[in-house]
């Protein structure tokens, strides 16, 4: 019989080992990886699953907040670390660590739960559906139709080359401007900075990349880029590539000026630029949008309604209009009959009682909606969303869509 329970502190080792095991890690923990790993360590928020001494399955969750279309932050049970030993997988060892989070986590009264999904079939049947993509683009400078000569913003702001010490310093409160006016955003605590600048050590080598930050006119820090080189020289002629590992901008004008600045450094000759939103500035930037080809486009932050009033009510709306929805949750309780009622001004969810629905749909599937990304319209044409009135789906589509996709910059 296997044991599905919380992990007690001494038991992080063993947990850990699990953890590298269903990763494929070298199963051996360095001292600072373990103290920066022990940070996220909370009592009760790590479930291990036991084989005798043995921990064979790892599931973490933590408290998150996601800014939802409109600007609230809404309460979210992140998991994270979810693993299976391969001598114990397809026994429905996963199944039983997601169900004992999820009851903790509507007992606790949160609104959504979030992951980022290693694999696309994992998440589905535990009610969850992506609700944010991303976009990795690789810029060819030199076809991308930028002046070369450029040399710096003209307008009065600048951009600096900085170190760690002051990226600590500007980015948490640049950050927080940034994620209240993007939806599928969350938190960065303390631990994503110390990680992002060598203070928490979670991989094996770090070492420091180049960071820049641009200031407008009036000397604001509007935008901050990490970023490293990918060193090639063919036959004498630079190869390299800039590769951004984040960028974090509170303006167009910045973020503008972040791309150009990156574009524009000598001997670069392509810029990677991570994971962005799908609708990034980036492409349109360059006069020959082409310049910037897509290599991955990609599902990233997916999502599961624990409390649909709730979690309908945070948001904001573009459209007015109202909405019966039959949600569909075999197995959870977010399940009901539900009256939408939005207008830019607000909007409310009640129980319908015995009104019809004019839409009928699984839990998963009205998480790809909520911040304001997906089509239920594709959903019903896959059969995957019921109309019950026709036309439902457009007009659900209309509500929900927002101008803006959301767009979680993080990983967790
Ligand atoms: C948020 C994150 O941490 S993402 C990281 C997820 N972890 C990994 O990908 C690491 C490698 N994989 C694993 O450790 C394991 O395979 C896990 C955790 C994904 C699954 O654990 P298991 O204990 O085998 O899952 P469990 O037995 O509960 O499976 C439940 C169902 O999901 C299905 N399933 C689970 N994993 C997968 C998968 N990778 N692909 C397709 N189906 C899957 C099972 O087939 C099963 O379906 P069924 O109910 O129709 O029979």
């Amino acid at each position: 019989m296997i044991d599905v329970r919380p992990v007690a502190e001494d038991e992080f080792d063993n947990w850990h080992r699990a953890l590298d095991t269903g990763f494929l890690q070298d199963p051996v923990l360095l001292p600072e990886q373990r103290a920066a790993r022990l940070r996220q360590f909370q009592p009760g928020r790590l479930l291990g699953a036991f084989d005798g001494a043995r921990c064979v399955g790892t599931f973490r969750s933590f408290a998150q907040e996601v800014t939802a279309p409109g600007g609230a932050y809404v309460p979210s049970n992140a998991i994270s670390n979810v693993t299976v030993s391969p001598t114990h997988r397809r026994r429905g060892l996963l199944t039983r660590m997601m169900r004992e989070d999820l009851a903790a986590a509507r007992e606790r009264g949160d609104v959504i739960a979030t992951l980022i999904a290693a694999e696309y079939p994992i998440y589905g049947k535990h009610g969850f559906g992506p609700a944010t993509w991303a976009t990795n683009w690789t810029v060819d400078v030199g076809r991308s139709g930028l002046d070369p000569r450029w040399a710096g913003p003209e307008d009065g702001a600048r951009i600096d080359l900085v170190d760690g010490a002051e990226v600590r310093a500007l980015g948490p409160k640049l950050s927080e401007r940034v994620r209240a006016v993007t939806p599928g955003a969350i938190g960065r605590d303390e631990l994503w900075w110390d990680a992002r600048t060598g203070v928490a050590r979670f991989g094996r080598d770090w070492t420091e990349p180049f960071y820049a930050v641009y200031r407008s006119a009036s000397g604001e820090a509007e935008g901050l880029v990490a970023y490293r080189c990918e060193a090639k020289w063919e036959g004498q002629q630079p190869d390299n590539a800039a590769k951004v590992e984040w960028l974090t901008a509170a303006t167009p004008a910045a973020e503008t000026a972040l791309w150009r600045y990156l574009c524009s450094i000598d001997w670069i000759a392509h810029v990677k630029s991570g994971w962005r939103a799908p609708d990034s500035l980036l492409p349109l930037l360059l006069p020959d949008a082409r310049a910037a080809r897509v290599e991955t486009h990609t599902d990233w932050l997916w999502l599961r309604l624990l409390d649909v009033v709730r979690a309908l009510e945070a948001r904001s709306y573009e459209r007015s209009g109202s909405l019966v929805l039959e949600v569909l949750d075999e197995d959870g309780t977010a399940g009901g009959r539900y009256r939408l009622e939005a207008s830019p001004e607000g909007a409310s969810c009640t129980p319908a009682g015995g009104a019809s629905a004019e839409l009928t749909l699984p839990v998963a599937e009205l998480a790809t909606v909520w911040l304001g990304d997906g089509s239920l319209a594709r959903l019903a044409a896959l059969g995957r969303v019921q109309e019950e009135r026709e036309g439902a789906a457009r007009a659900a589509d209309a509500l929900f869509r927002t101008s803006v996709r959301p767009w979680c910059p993080d990983s967790f």
